[in-house]
């Protein structure tokens, strides 16, 4: 059994106690790199953890538009918008997004995601789940590997799709 007093001691700062959806368990997760383990761990993480993270987890909203590669969505079957109008839409997200943190901030952008975005990962509030360099089109891979955890991408991040906000979670 784990040592009693490891039970009540606070974890070593730079650490987050998670729980795996997968098999139940509780792991271990380095805020400064996004890395996680199953051993709790003992010391403290270090901000010079912060090399580049080889995957990164993130939320997006995307509103496409008549010039997107695929302008249909499940909200829309013949997308018509300009990039203008898909443009201005995202900037009325941004300011209900850009002054709110945390849980908070995650909370209203998987809402406005499930309502609004016209990828497919609308149904799982943005979340794209992890990846790494090489799986996104170019400047939404940048705009993310560029993000801390929690951020919010403070500009419009556009791609063939069409528009997009990204908030990376992990
Ligand atoms: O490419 C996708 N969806 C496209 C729109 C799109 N284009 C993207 C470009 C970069 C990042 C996400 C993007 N989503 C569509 O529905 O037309 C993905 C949907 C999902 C759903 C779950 C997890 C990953 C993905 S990637």
């Amino acid at each position: 059994s784990v040592d009693d007093d490891q039970e009540v001691e606070p974890l070593p700062k730079g650490w987050e106690k998670r729980l795996s959806r997968s098999n139940n368990r509780e792991y271990y997760f380095n805020v400064y790199n996004a890395r996680s383990q199953w051993e709790r761990p003992v010391s403290e993480a270090k901000p010079m953890d912060k090399e580049a993270p080889s995957k990164v987890q993130c939320l997006h909203i995307l509103v496409k538009h008549e010039s997107s590669r695929r302008p249909s969505s499940w909200r829309t079957e013949n997308i018509t918008r300009s990039k203008d109008e898909a443009r201005k839409i995202l900037e009325g997200y941004l300011d209900q997004l850009k002054d709110l943190e945390g849980t908070e901030l995650r909370h209203k952008f998987k809402k406005i995601a499930s309502e609004f975005s016209d990828c497919s990962s609308a149904k799982r509030g943005g979340d794209l789940g992890s990846f790494g360099r090489g799986q996104m089109q170019k400047p939404f891979e940048d705009a993310s590997f560029a993000l801390k955890v929690g951020e919010l991408t403070d500009h419009i991040v556009d791609t063939d799709s069409g528009l997009h906000i990204i908030l990376r979670i992990a």
